[in-house]
């Protein structure tokens, strides 16, 4: 299922002609540092020497998660579909920060514990009315995983076919970073109590009583292949969130990569595909405890760290701008010959 995808390396026989373009733009050579690095990654993406961003598309997943019954996350549940609403009503973090940054944002109910009045601008994906709590049985059934690694990936073929290039996953779910963490757990091997943080802002207490419900749950379900951890573990929208990856790779799309939860549905991916990483560009580097090392396993070097850990795809959209900047100095910026300026000694 997972498996179904075709994800290519990018073109690297383009890589020393890009370098070449790019070292003989009117600055000292290294100077735009990592813009530098994504405007080589993002020319071998579309193998060409003048890529181009079009129609920069941001996918909002929202679902709820049945092991919030544990005490796992400070806000109760119905923040989920508290925060939808937010979403559509254009007041949140990311409706700001995506008009600043002129990236379209679609909000999809991939399974929220809650009914939506259909007039509403969302786009209806559920799956289910939240997941099970994994304390007790598997989050998912087989059924339930499979529909949302595949409605995510036709999503994504939705919006290519519209003429998007560029996406970026964001989430909404309480109790989600308990799903993310015994993922990355499971995935990595880093154990648990490395893995999870206070999410939404747990204090110690808190913490302390996550990391043993957490620990409880990893005990119970012998899990093995990254679709097994997926059902086990994960919640609807991080399900969508994989199959969405799966399907961006395959059209060798620019995937923008979120925080911690966004970072986790990567982890299943690349467990089976690891060539999804020539299409990832990584945001921003979460607060969240665990993040950290869930990129130090990718090996992937993301552009901000502003301190922030609040999900939605905030840290995506501001991203954006250093993207497009990348895109532009290559196109725009005239060379040491065009401009006239003398190259070094
Ligand atoms: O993206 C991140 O790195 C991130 C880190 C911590 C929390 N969040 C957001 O907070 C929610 C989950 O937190 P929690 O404490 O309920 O598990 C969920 O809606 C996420 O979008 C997101
Ligand atoms: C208010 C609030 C906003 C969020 N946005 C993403 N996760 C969130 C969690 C809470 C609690």
């Amino acid at each position: 299922m997972l498996k179904s995808y075709q994800i290519t390396p990018t073109y690297t026989p383009l890589k020393k002609d890009l370098e070449h373009k790019i070292n003989f733009k009117t600055k000292p050579i290294g100077a735009l540092g990592k813009l530098e690095n994504l405007a080589i990654q993002i020319g071998l993406i579309q193998n060409t020497l003048s890529p181009k961003i079009s129609y920069p598309t941001l996918v909002v997943f929202a679902g709820d998660h049945g092991i919030v019954a544990e005490g796992v996350s400070p806000y109760p549940q119905e923040v989920t579909w508290q925060m939808v609403m937010n979403f559509v009503s254009g007041g949140a973090a990311i409706n700001v920060f995506a008009k600043q940054n002129g990236w379209d944002i679609l909000v999809v109910d991939a399974g929220v514990n809650y009914t939506f009045p259909t007039s509403l601008p969302i786009k209806n994906l559920k799956i289910n009315f939240g997941t099970k709590n994994f304390l007790n049985e598997p989050a998912m059934s087989d059924e339930e995983v499979d529909k949302a690694v595949k409605t995510g990936a036709d999503l994504v073929n939705q919006i290519h076919q519209k003429g998007s290039n560029c996406i970026a996953f964001g989430e909404m779910g309480i109790g989600n970073t308990s799903a993310a963490a015994i993922i990355m757990s499971k995935i990595t091997n880093i154990p648990i109590n490395e893995c999870a943080g206070k999410g939404t802002g747990l204090d110690d207490e808190g913490l302390k009583n996550k990391i043993e419900i957490l620990s409880k749950a990893t005990a119970y379900h012998h899990t093995t292949t990254p679709l097994a951890i997926l059902k086990t573990y994960g919640g609807f929208e991080i399900a969508m969130i994989c199959g969405a990856m799966l399907k961006a790779a395959e059209l060798k799309m620019i995937i923008v990569v979120d925080g911690f939860i966004v970072t986790s549905a990567l982890l299943v991916v690349h467990a089976l595909h690891p060539q999804v990483i020539n299409y990832c560009v990584f945001a921003h580097q979460s607060d969240e405890n665990g993040h950290r090392k869930m990129l130090n396993y990718l090996n992937a070097d993301p552009l901000l760290n502003l301190g922030m850990r609040l999900g939605e795809g905030t840290g995506a959209a501001l991203a954006l701008p250093l993207i497009q900047a990348s895109v532009n100095f290559l196109n725009e910026m005239a060379s040491f010959e065009s401009a006239g300026v003398s190259e070094s000694r």
